[in-house]
């Protein structure tokens, strides 16, 4: 698997200089910027975990080398900042993304998007999604409804953590996750033993085609629910 990293630079010291009153500034901003980056990232065809919003993660199999050190200069120019970006390799996402962050974090290793570690591999796209959570919503408070989603979000990360993936909350009762093709059936047996999820598996050369192809598999559950998980492979 192969991730980018990004780090914004002097982050810190950017919301320093907004004051006192800057926490709806921050909130505005990092949405701003994680708006031109989502379209950035959706046109070279990955999809960026945003996770700190001052460092976040994608996956980037399927994408070029060249194609990658222009979507960093298209991300540059949108930003007040400056920015770092290394690329891990690993056989997992969780590897990949670690091997990335040594390179993030540490000044005495520079950004590395010239390196080819490995071989583009299939990206697996994981879309969970929890069943009936509006209905719920009859019967419990938006508020106490939101902890069950992060309950699930936290259970769900430790256990994509134990076989090396990684999880994004995506908003509403979604979540997204990355894991290497070797895992999928570790993920199937997670899914048939919690009854209250539900999961679309996609796999495709690069992440977004793999995250619509999870988000189709999930809509086709909806149709029929007597499977809790669907797996689609883009055609070759
Ligand atoms: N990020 C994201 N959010 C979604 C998506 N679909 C629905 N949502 C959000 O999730 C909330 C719940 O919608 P659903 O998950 O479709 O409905 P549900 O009540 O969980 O019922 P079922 O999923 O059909 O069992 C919606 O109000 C949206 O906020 C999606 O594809 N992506």
């Amino acid at each position: 698997m192969k991730i980018l990293a990004i780090n914004l630079l002097n982050y810190r010291e950017w919301t320093e200089k907004l004051g006192q009153d800057r926490e709806w500034l921050i909130q505005k901003t990092q949405n701003e910027f994680m708006m031109k980056i989502h379209k950035i990232c959706a046109e070279y065809g990955t999809f960026p975990l945003q996770l700190r919003y001052d460092n976040f993660i994608m996956v980037v199999d399927g994408i070029s080398t060249e194609q990658l050190i222009v979507m960093k200069k298209d991300i540059r120019k949108l930003l007040p900042f400056d920015i770092k970006t290394c690329l891990g390799f690993g056989k997992t996402p969780l590897e990949a993304q670690m091997n990335a962050s040594l390179c993030l974090y540490n000044s005495k290793i520079r950004e590395n998007l010239d390196q080819n570690g490995m071989n583009d591999e299939p990206v697996v796209a994981l879309h969970f999604d929890l069943n009936y959570n509006t209905l719920s919503l009859k019967s419990t408070s938006i508020y106490d409804s939101f902890l069950e989603i992060m309950e699930t979000y936290l259970e769900l990360a430790r256990f994509l953590y134990k076989i090396g993936g990684i999880i994004q909350y995506l908003g509403g009762d979604n979540f997204l996750g990355f894991i290497s093709i070797n895992n999928i059936e570790d993920t199937i047996y997670k899914i048939e033993e919690n009854k209250n999820l539900k999961l679309g598996i996609g796999i495709a050369y690069n992440a977004r085609n793999a995250i619509k192809l999870a988000t189709s598999a999930l809509d086709e559950i909806r149709l029929n629910r007597e499977k809790r998980w669907r797996i689609k492979k883009e055609s070759q």
